[in-house]
């Protein structure tokens, strides 16, 4: 795998991302966003393709400016994710497509690149506390199945999926709480997050 997995990358409309985040003072908005840039710009050189779903039209133009394609999908993480699934599995009936998510600002290429080096067959990369995803890959040609949500790693294991444990730590730091997102510092943000990571109110 690797060069000719496609990525469906989901996107949360912006004034309703990182909840999680309120009251801590940052700009979330824009924080977000950065998170998703920093994301699929570590991501675009590990894999062929990327599609964003997004109903946001700011993250869409953000994205067309990295040469990211984005549709509109169906409200929800799962929808958005099926979604883009069928519409990347429409162009190539053989491919592997993985779901990651837009909220990886410590991503680093060459991780990415390994652990989709390590996948054999459908698979997944649980996030650093071990209950939530970050990655899930189908086989060729295979169905993704995405149950992303509370306690996602257990229902991808549960579903078959195997979980690709190995040294690509920045695939496994998403960022919810501003614990998290001191966690992601510390293994090296994006350029995008690190400027937008000023404390402001909001
Ligand atoms: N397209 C789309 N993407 C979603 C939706 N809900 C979540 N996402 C994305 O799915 C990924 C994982 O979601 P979460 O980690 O819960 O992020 P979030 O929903 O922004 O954060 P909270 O509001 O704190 O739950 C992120 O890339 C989100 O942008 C949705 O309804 N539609
Ligand atoms: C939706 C998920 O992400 P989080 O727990 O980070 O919201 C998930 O891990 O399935």
């Amino acid at each position: 795998m690797g060069a000719d997995v496609d990525l469906v990358v989901p996107v949360k409309t912006l004034d309703r991302a990182k909840s999680r985040l309120v009251g801590a003072g940052f700009d979330r908005p824009a924080l977000a966003l950065a998170f998703a840039v920093d994301t699929i710009a570590a991501a675009l050189p590990a894999v062929r393709r990327v599609l964003a779903v997004t109903s946001d039209p700011a993250v869409a133009l953000e994205l067309r400016a990295l040469g990211v394609e984005s549709t509109a999908g169906p409200e929800g993480l799962n929808e958005a994710l099926r979604f883009g699934f069928e519409v990347l599995r429409a162009r190539d009936a053989g491919s592997v497509v993985g779901a990651l998510q837009a909220d990886l600002p410590a991503l680093r290429t060459v991780e990415l690149a390994a652990a989709l080096a390590a996948a054999r067959g459908r698979s997944f990369c649980p996030d650093r506390q071990g209950t939530g995803t970050t990655l899930l890959l189908s086989a060729p040609g295979g169905p993704l199945d995405p149950s992303f949500g509370v306690g996602s790693a257990g229902a991808h294991a549960a579903s078959g999926a195997a979980a690709l444990v190995g040294p690509w730590p920045s695939l496994r730091h998403d960022v919810d709480t501003a614990e998290d997102l001191g966690l992601a510092a510390v293994l090296g943000l994006g350029p995008r997050t690190a400027a937008a990571f000023s404390p402001v109110a909001g």
